[in-house]
């Protein structure tokens, strides 16, 4: 729905930030607020007057709510896949829970939401980002930020993967899908309503325009990336001076935008990542939606939606960051680090919380701990490489969840508040702008100015009430704010330049002068210089006569001498080819021989080695074979004479026990036979027979003794025999067993032997296989045996060192052409 007539909107909407409907052609204009000064609740709460009569935002104001902690976990890349990465990470989102797990560490963290790695951009916007514009919506400030290590997918989640400029591709990420539901959502409300974006970058602690024109140029890159403050608003908080606000019509404005500016970033190629932003990027979209009470007093409600990609940690020896690069990651991670303390501080309630320590927490107060809804997706790599990083964006993150803030909605300004406030600053600003101009003159463009006109005129003129109390005064105060801040710069750079022109202008003074004092001196020199010469000119001419013409003599004994030179040089160098080739062939002829020779005699060698091998083990065989044979013979031998023995001794004993057994015969019978001459005594008494019996007894006892005598001796000699047996076997025992010890020992020192000469035939084909190389190398190498050859051609060269006859030379006398280059040859005319 529009106030103003479609002519007076066209003029007019070049400057009025809000009420635009979505169907007009886009036109930029100056940012009537910086991004952060949007109207302030503080700042203006006794001045307002809210339609239900009561103090605005009551209801809200002492709501505290957490920030809201979203996870993801990207899939791995093809790399990483490529190269079976092992994964740490296991996600489970009914459970809201991620779990480190690994040889180290088995560790979980609990998160408002947690997203796997398959996890698609829409169901992520759906079930975490949607909730929150609807906020912005309804008038809130609302912050999304993505943190998280080099990588991980930080732009990929607020901005997605394909950019496209009409319909939304199916992995866009937070930004075009918050863009899309916001126009969305007022068209669904035939809403009258203004739409503006900012899009900022802070690098190295510098902020710039993402969306600023590109300036001519004159000035160059550093012209194009001019960067601009940040500003205390005297409230406590902060806006960056001359930050574009682009008035937008179309979500595929803002896409244009988007991609202009994400054009701008400052990325790199890291190990970690081969687009990684080296710089944290602030996308803010801020909406003012007109409402009518039933009093009929209109009201501005006003939400400003800020989505913040961070730039990644990173280990700067990973990511292989080096000097730039290096200073750069060692920014981000401090302007990070102070990021991090200030979630401490915020979640220990610390009495200091440090955001005036970077600007990054500078930019991002009212986010954290502030009156800003906030929701954090931290983003992070399932690859155990990663292992250390993920446990610092989860503990980092983890702590986030516990800061809480207090959203307000902001307060919806009415039509006469609205006026009064602007009335008041437009006084302000025309004070600044008198006092520019008294100062140095103020610079407006014609253009401007018949604009200007144009735009009072319709103001005047037009009598629509809303045009006069909201547009007018709107125009007015974007207007001048922007000379302001032009001229303001223009004055500064000028008055630069002008004291660069200042000292550029004495130095060339200076210059000048001295460059005058030269002159003159130099001049003065050339005359007695132009004198000198003149004098030098004619004794010079005489000399220089005779000069040339012995000059001309020793050029020609020169030539002369370097032609024969030349050809001395191209003959021995002829011979000394030939030599060397002569060398050369002679050399691998008998390194050839001697290969083929020493070939020859290592296989023959081999073969009687072979030779010699197998008669040995032969012989070995052979000698172990006899001795064994021997010992069996001698066992042999023991054994038979054992039975021999043993045979001979119970001869001897049966002889013995015979002989005693005819002993005891004999006796028995002696016995017997006494008896029987006794009686037959008896019986005859008479005494020749008498005398013949005793006679007959004698001669029987004489025989009895004899006999015993005998049996005696044989029973002694039986005995002695045996005795004598019995040593003598134990005397061929030992003998036996010593020989049989002896036999041993010398088997085995034969062995011995055997081995010892055995060996080296084993080692002779290794030694044969160090011969055969070291003939190969002594091949390669073609000195020492043709030193004496080398001496020969050497002695023969000397001898051929002559020069051809008819030319003898003589050297140069010294004082011939002082400082000359002399030859050591010269001919003789
Ligand atoms: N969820 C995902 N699904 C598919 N690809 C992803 C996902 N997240 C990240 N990627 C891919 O991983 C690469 C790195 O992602 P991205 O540039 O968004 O990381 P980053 O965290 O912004 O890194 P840096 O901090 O260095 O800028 C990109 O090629 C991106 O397309």
């Amino acid at each position: 729905m529009s106030l103003v007539t479609p002519d007076q909107q066209r003029r007019l909407r070049s400057s009025i930030p809000w009420f635009t409907t979505p169907d007009q052609t886009r036109r930029s204009g100056p940012a009537p607020f910086p991004p952060f000064a949007t109207p302030r609740p503080e700042s203006r709460r006794l001045d307002l007057r809210w339609p239900d009569g009561g103090v605005p935002g009551r209801r809200d104001r002492d709501k505290e709510v957490n920030v809201q902690v979203v996870l993801r976990c990207r899939p791995l890349s093809d790399d990483e896949q490529r190269l079976n990465v092992q994964k740490v990470i296991i996600c489970n989102e009914q459970k809201r829970e991620v779990t480190v797990s690994s040889k180290q560490i088995d560790k979980t963290f609990t998160f408002d939401k947690v997203f796997g790695i398959n996890a698609q951009q829409r169901t992520i916007y759906d079930s975490a980002i949607l909730p929150v514009v609807s906020e912005v919506l309804e008038g809130f400030n609302c912050t999304v930020f993505a943190y998280g290590q080099t990588g991980t997918g930080k732009t990929y989640t607020m901005e997605g993967g394909t950019k496209s400029k009409g319909e939304l591709a199916t992995d866009a990420g937070v930004i075009p899908r918050a863009v899309r539901q916001i126009f969305d959502t007022l068209e669904a409300q035939k809403a009258d309503y203004s739409v503006k974006v900012s899009f900022l970058e802070l690098y190295n602690e510098e902020i710039t325009d993402l969306l600023a024109p590109d300036e001519g140029t004159r000035f160059g890159e550093e012209r194009q990336r001019r960067t601009i403050s940040l500003m205390e608003d005297g409230k406590g908080g902060v806006f960056v001076r001359g930050l574009e606000e682009e008035v937008v019509y179309s979500a595929s404005d803002i896409y244009s935008l988007l991609e202009r500016g994400s054009a701008k970033r400052r990325t790199a190629d890291t190990l970690l990542n081969k687009q990684s932003s080296r710089s944290h990027s602030i996308f803010s979209i801020t909406v003012h939606v007109r409402e009518a009470t039933i009093g009929g007093e209109e009201l501005i409600k006003c939400g400003k939606l800020n989505l913040v990609d961070l730039a990644g940690s990173e280990n700067i020896l990973r990511s292989g960051a080096r000097e730039g690069r290096a200073r750069e990651a060692g920014e981000i991670n401090k302007s990070l680090l102070t990021l991090g303390r200030v979630i401490t501080a915020l979640v220990e309630h610390s009495g200091h919380i440090p955001y005036r320590d970077s600007k990054l927490t500078r930019l991002l107060r009212e986010s954290l701990g502030g009156k800003t809804k906030t929701c954090i997706i931290a983003t992070v790599s399932p690859s155990a490489h990663c292992l250390e990083e993920t446990l610092s964006t989860l503990d980092y993150a983890y702590r986030a969840k516990n800061i809480r803030n207090k959203p307000e909605v902001n307060q919806k300004l009415s039509k006469s508040v609205l006026l009064k406030d602007l009335y008041l600053e437009i006084e302000r600003m025309k004070q600044d702008v008198r006092a520019a101009r008294e100062k140095n003159g103020v610079y407006i463009p014609h253009e401007r100015f018949v604009q200007n006109e144009a735009e009072k005129k319709v103001c005047s003129t037009s009598g629509l009430m809303f045009l006069e109390l909201v547009v007018l005064p709107s125009v007015l105060l974007n207007i001048t704010r922007s000379f302001i801040q032009m001229m303001n710069e223009r004055v500064e750079s000028l008055e630069n330049e002008l004291e660069q022109w200042k000292k550029n202008l004495e130095n060339v003074n200076r210059a000048f002068q001295e460059l005058q004092e030269n002159h003159r001196m130099i001049k003065s020199v050339l005359k007695e210089k132009e004198f000198i010469i003149s004098k030098l000119l004619c004794s010079g001419k005489q000399a220089t006569k005779n000069l040339e013409s012995r000059i001309g003599k020793i050029k020609d004994s020169y030539s002369s001498g370097v032609a024969i030179m030349k050809d001395f040089a191209c003959s021995l160098q002829q011979k000394a080819s030939q030599n060397l080739e002569h060398m050369e062939t002679t050399f691998y002829a008998q390194a050839l021989t001697i290969e083929n020779f020493l070939v020859t005699a290592v296989s023959e060698a081999e073969y009687v080695l072979h030779d010699i091998q197998g008669s040995l083990s032969e012989h070995k065989q052979l000698v172990s074979f006899s001795a064994k044979q021997q010992e069996e013979g001698l066992q042999r031998n023991l054994v038979s004479t054992l039975v021999i023995s043993k045979t001979t001794i119970d001869f001897f004993n049966d002889f013995h026990s015979r002989a005693s057994r005819l002993m005891k015969i004999l006796e028995e019978n002696h016995i017997e036979r006494s008896c029987q001459i006794a009686s037959f005594e008896m019986k005859f008494k008479v005494d020749s027979v008498s005398e013949a019996l005793k006679n007959m007894s004698d001669v029987n006892i004489e025989d009895k003794r004899k006999l015993e005598q005998e049996m005696f001796s044989i029973q002694k000699v039986s005995e002695d025999a045996k005795k004598e047996w019995n040593s003598y076997i134990r005397k061929v025992e030992s003998q036996i067993q010593e020989d049989t010890f002896t036999m041993a020992g010398a088997r085995g020192t034969m062995e011995h032997i055997l081995q010892d000469v055995y060996q080296p035939t084993c080692t002779t084909p290794k030694k044969r296989d160090i011969i055969v190389p070291s003939l190969a190398s002594i091949e390669g190498s073609k000195a020492p045996p043709f030193d004496e050859i080398v001496t020969i051609m050497r002695s023969e060269n000397r001898s051929n060192e002559r020069i051809p006859e008819g030319k003898a030379v003589r050297e140069l006398p010294p004082d011939e052409l002082s400082g000359t280059p002399r030859s050591p040859l010269t001919e003789v005319n």
